[in-house]
């Protein structure tokens, strides 16, 4: 599908019949879709099936953190699976990360980005410090996608506020994929580093990942709309 947006639309359901009620009304040229940890575990793969069948691309996002050999196999199943992107966790090191790039590369006409998350959207430095890490989540942020981008990951999961920074230091072209994405007013929820989808895009967010202030919406579509609407995609 050549879809318009760089709107990901977090299916974040507890059933499968929820999500599918959902995709069926969002239209794959005006975003994309991202399975999480609750629908893979209620669904499994047959998610993944439905949803390419109503021709969206899907980014699988189970964030693996293991060790390198099941870390690569799990990622070449997504790949097998046909998504369009798939996670690890930078934190699973150099060679958990290149483990899973060598076996996409392994794979013919692999098509399938893949990237590591940083530092998770809903964390703050006074999370970090309480897990050992005695910096601020941009400067561990860029030390986690300095090494996802040496260990062959396409790009990373990030918050948009270190957006401008790891396009500068990494290069336009390396991925960024930001959650924490909040329309002006909306309610932050869990998230700590949020941005609105036009100061993402601005700071050079490649892919903006917004599950709750579309799908809680009184109007789901509206809400999706209005995000469009505000980074001028044309619907
Ligand atoms: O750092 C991260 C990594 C992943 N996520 C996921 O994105 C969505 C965000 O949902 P909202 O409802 O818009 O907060 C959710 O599926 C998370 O698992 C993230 O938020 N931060």
């Amino acid at each position: 599908m050549n879809c318009q947006s760089p709107i990901v639309v977090a299916l974040d359901y507890p059933t499968m019949a929820q999500s599918i009620e959902m995709a069926k009304r969002l239209d794959p040229s005006q975003c994309r879709v991202k399975v999480g940890k609750e629908l893979f575990t209620t669904s499994g793969p047959a998610i993944l099936d439905a949803l390419h069948k109503l021709d969206f691309d899907v980014f699988l996002d189970l964030k693996f953190h293991d060790i390198p050999n099941t870390v690569a196999n799990a990622v070449s199943v997504a790949a097998a699976a046909g998504v369009w992107m798939v996670n690890v966790h930078a934190t699973g090191g150099r060679r958990m990360m290149e483990a899973s790039a060598n076996a996409l590369q392994q794979r013919a006409d692999n098509k399938t980005l893949l990237i590591a998350v940083t530092v998770l959207t809903s964390m703050d430095q006074s999370d970090l410090l309480e897990v050992g890490i005695d910096a601020t989540p941009e400067q561990h942020v860029k030390r986690l996608a300095t090494l996802a981008k040496s260990s062959g990951m396409d790009g990373v999961v990030c918050s948009a506020q270190e957006s401008s920074m790891l396009s500068t230091e990494l290069g336009k072209d390396f991925v960024l994929v930001t959650p924490g994405i909040r329309p002006a007013g909306s309610d932050s929820g869990d998230q700590k580093r949020i941005m609105t989808p036009a100061e993402a895009m601005a700071a050079g967010s490649h892919y903006l990942v917004m599950g709750r202030p579309i799908t809680q919406a009184i109007d789901p579509i509206e809400a999706l709309t209005q995000a469009n609407k505000s980074l001028g995609v044309s619907l």
